[in-house]
């Protein structure tokens, strides 16, 4: 939602179309022997001249960035043994090699594009391109595949690249298996000659010495590999006490969370044990557990600098994850930091997941709620935020089938996403719950034990379910619309919050979402009846081309049946066509001179008005509103406060606002019904205060609170209203 979506930009659909054409050539070959067309050395020559380049690269270097997505196809659900062999020469172009597997070895260092490559050979010594998508990238690609790997690719794809050459590309993670040298499935060719057959207490050093230097990954291999040496109990608890320490650095929790659990209370390790306890549960947003195990630490490991601050924090993130209770203030300054990942806990207020006819699955309130109240503060299952240091680097995902291209970080959160889930099982239900439109997934949770993950299911949960996000709304709202424009990269940001992503999408909205670095903050627009459902904006109505914004529903696959929409549909094309004339005319008016005629804006807002038939109150009129603002604060300026308050409460009333006292002197002002909600309002409201200070000092300080609550819908918080306006101001 609002992820920059860039697929109508001409040289975007050149782009796409350029790739269609690839593909369909492709597929036109498909089922074809694969002909090896170059030597060994030359396949291996030509890898390595290409990733010397591509490493010289400057980091100053303008770079596109392109990822694909192909069509679908499922992981691989079948375990290892029920698989047949198939060698390189037998790989056919363009085909999924289903019940097969292919044992390679990388006769490369790995290089490093969207995916990670390497050329690869087969126990015949045929050499093909490997293109490991969705892998950790936070590691060294060095690390993931260094030279000599030996690595099984189940139900392998052999695919024809853009360069013409053939290539083993694999999207899904649980499609790959990668083998230790000594594993007994490595050919005994390919393992090193001298290969002694190490003991517990080898594997414990080497841990401990990959620990030492930061290969977590690779030392939760080595101390496993310890833990099937069949080590002694003792032995035992220490290498699962050393194993949770790596999994706590590789932030794969939940093995950590098993491998503490199985340490014994009496052992002289649990005291540390219940120290990552601590971690792993703050990480996994267990604060109530935390808490626990917290009580239950000795007076020693109070004073562990690991867990210093622990009591205290997890405090905090109770307070916020029960009550709702947030230092607002704090998160701006934390947002800063790159990357924007915030330490704070998830609240879900009064609001439940229920069946919505028509729209699937939908959040509703589950009590009354006020405008401006919190329905939702929520952590980011994942965000991936636009660096800007490397804005140069631009990172275009392309969706074939979907026809869509979007830019920013999109394509690496599917891959960020998917290692996450991959890394942390226990959270994929969560991920694969949310909607998936019509595709069907696999039925397979698990095989070999290692999680089965579907990442073209990531991806099209992704594509339906991401955010575009500013690094905070705050900021957003604070720059003005020119610069918003100019700079056009505040949604280059992204990510998915797995409740929100529950809400379903209407034009006329009841709610508002903003963002603090990976923190969405979800606040009722409205006043709201226990039982109903919340909505916004999947994308903000553009009133000057309705027809281009109902088309963007296309994507989600449906059509907004709002009653705006419905407004739309109803009212006969030529009123439309005379509407938009007169907003071409208006902006005319206010444009052309540095002192528009104020009588002729008006009339051309009442004739405005004759264009809508059905009450403001039923259905807000969004083609009038912007140009009553504008006269609102005009006549403020000109010193006219009786005039700036019709204005603002005309502006009010055409986006459905029902306010009682806003025409009786002396009356007290009180919104009777909440309406649109736009950001601008927030001004608006602080301009109605101005203009009351002179003609109804009484009321000043109602319109201002409603200014506040409006701020507090649109920026997602009040404490900082005084610091931007007093900013503002001077
Ligand atoms: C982010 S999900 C929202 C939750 C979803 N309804 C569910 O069941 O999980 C987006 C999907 O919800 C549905 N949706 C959202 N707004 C809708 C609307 N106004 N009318 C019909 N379907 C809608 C569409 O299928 C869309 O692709």
């Amino acid at each position: 939602m609002n992820t920059h979506n860039v697929s109508s930009a001409p040289g975007c659909i050149q782009l796409l179309q350029q790739h269609k054409k690839r593909l369909q050539d492709a597929q036109s070959r498909k089922g074809q022997c694969l002909c090896i067309q170059r030597p060994r050395d030359e396949t291996i020559l030509g890898f390595n001249l290409r990733r010397a380049k591509n490493q010289g690269r400057s980091s100053l270097d303008h770079s596109v960035r392109s990822s694909i997505i192909p069509p679908a196809y499922h992981p691989c659900t079948r375990s290892l043994r029920n698989l047949q062999q198939i060698m390189i020469k037998d790989l056919r172009v363009e085909t999924h090699h289903r019940d097969t597997y292919l044992l390679l070895r990388s006769v490369t260092p790995p290089d490093e594009m969207t995916a990670i490559l390497a050329i690869v050979e087969d126990e015949n010594g045929d050499v093909l391109m490997l293109q490991l998508y969705n892998q950790d990238m936070d590691r060294p690609v060095e690390e993931t595949l260094p030279e000599g790997t030996a690595l099984i690719v189940k139900e392998p794809f052999l695919k024809l690249m853009s360069d013409g050459e053939y290539g083993i590309r694999v999207d899904h993670v649980s499609d790959v298996i990668f083998l230790s040298a000594v594993d007994e499935r490595v050919p005994l060719c390919w393992r090193p000659q001298d290969s002694p057959n190490f003991d517990v207490s080898h594997w414990k050093m080497r841990g401990d010495e990959l620990c030492d230097s930061a290969k977590y990954q690779l030392a939760i291999e080595s101390y496993t590999k310890a833990l099937d040496g069949l080590p002694n109990s003792e032995e035992s608890t220490i290498l699962r006490l050393s194993r949770a320490y790596a999994l706590l650095k590789a932030r794969r929790f939940d093995e950590a969370l098993l491998d503490l659990n199985s340490i014994p209370q009496t052992s002289p390790s649990a005291e540390k044990a219940l120290v990552y306890k601590v971690q792993a549960l703050y990480n996994l947003h267990r604060y109530r557990e935390c808490h626990q195990v917290l009580s239950c630490l000795g007076p020693e490991s109070s004073d562990n600098p690991a867990i210093k601050d622990y009591p205290s924090r997890v405090l905090r993130r109770l307070e916020e994850q029960e009550h709702g209770k947030y230092q607002f203030k704090p998160m701006y300054q934390a947002s800063k930091a790159f990357p924007p990942d915030l330490d704070h806990a998830t609240y879900i207020g009064p609001v439940a997941v229920k069946p919505s006819s028509a729209r699937g699955r939908g959040l509703f309130t589950t009590e009354a709620v006020k405008a401006g109240d919190l329905l939702l503060c929520e952590k980011a299952f994942a965000h991936l935020s636009a660096n800007p240091e490397q804005d140069k680097n631009v990172t275009l995902l392309m969706n074939i089938e979907t026809d869509t291209m979007t830019v920013g970080t999109q394509s690496d959160l599917i891959r960020v996403i998917t290692q996450r889930l991959y890394q942390n099982p226990a959270l994929i239900k969560q991920f694969t719950d949310l909607h998936h439109g019509s595709d069907s997934p696999v039925n397979v949770s698990d095989v070999d034990g290692k999680p089965v993950l579907d990442s073209f299911l990531i991806t099209r949960i992704v594509s339906l379910n991401a955010f575009g996000c500013p690094p905070s709304s705050r900021e957003y709202y604070l720059a003005d619309k020119a610069t918003r424009l100019e700079t056009g990269n505040q949604f280059h940001s992204c990510g998915v919050w797995p409740n929100s992503s529950y809400i379903n999408h209407s034009c006329d909205s009841n709610a508002q979402r903003s963002f603090i670095g990976d923190m969405i903050i979800i606040r009722a627009a409205k006043d709201l009846d226990a039982d109903t459902e919340i909505t916004f904006w999947y994308a903000t109505p553009d009133v000057d081309d309705f027809e281009a914004h109902r088309d963007k529903f296309q994507h989600w696959g449906f059509q907004c049946d709002c009653i705006i929409c419905q407004d739309y549909q109803n009212t006969d094309p030529t009123i439309l066509e005379k509407r938009q004339t007169l907003r071409t005319e208006v902006r005319h008016y206010i444009q052309s001179t540095r002192q528009p005629d104020l009588a002729r804006i008006e009339s051309t807002v009442a004739s405005l008005a004759s264009t809508y038939s059905r009450p403001a109150r039923e259905v807000p009129r969004l083609g009038i509103w912007d140009v009553q603002c504008v006269l609102a604060k005009k006549y403020l300026r000109l010193n006219q406060p009786v005039k700036a308050t019709e204005a603002v409460f005309g502006a009010l009333e055409s986006l459905g606002y029902v306010i009682q006292g806003a025409k009786i002197p002396g009356a007290p002002l009180v919104i009777m019904q909440w309406g649109f909600m736009v950001d601008q309002l927030i001004e608006v409201w602080l301009v109605l205060a101005e203009a009351f200070h002179t003609v109804s000092p009484e009321l000043e300080a109602r319109a201002e609170r409603y200014a506040r609550i409006t701020y507090k819908i649109c920026v997602g918080e009040d404490e900082t209203f005084e610091d931007t306006y007093i900013t503002n101001s001077t």
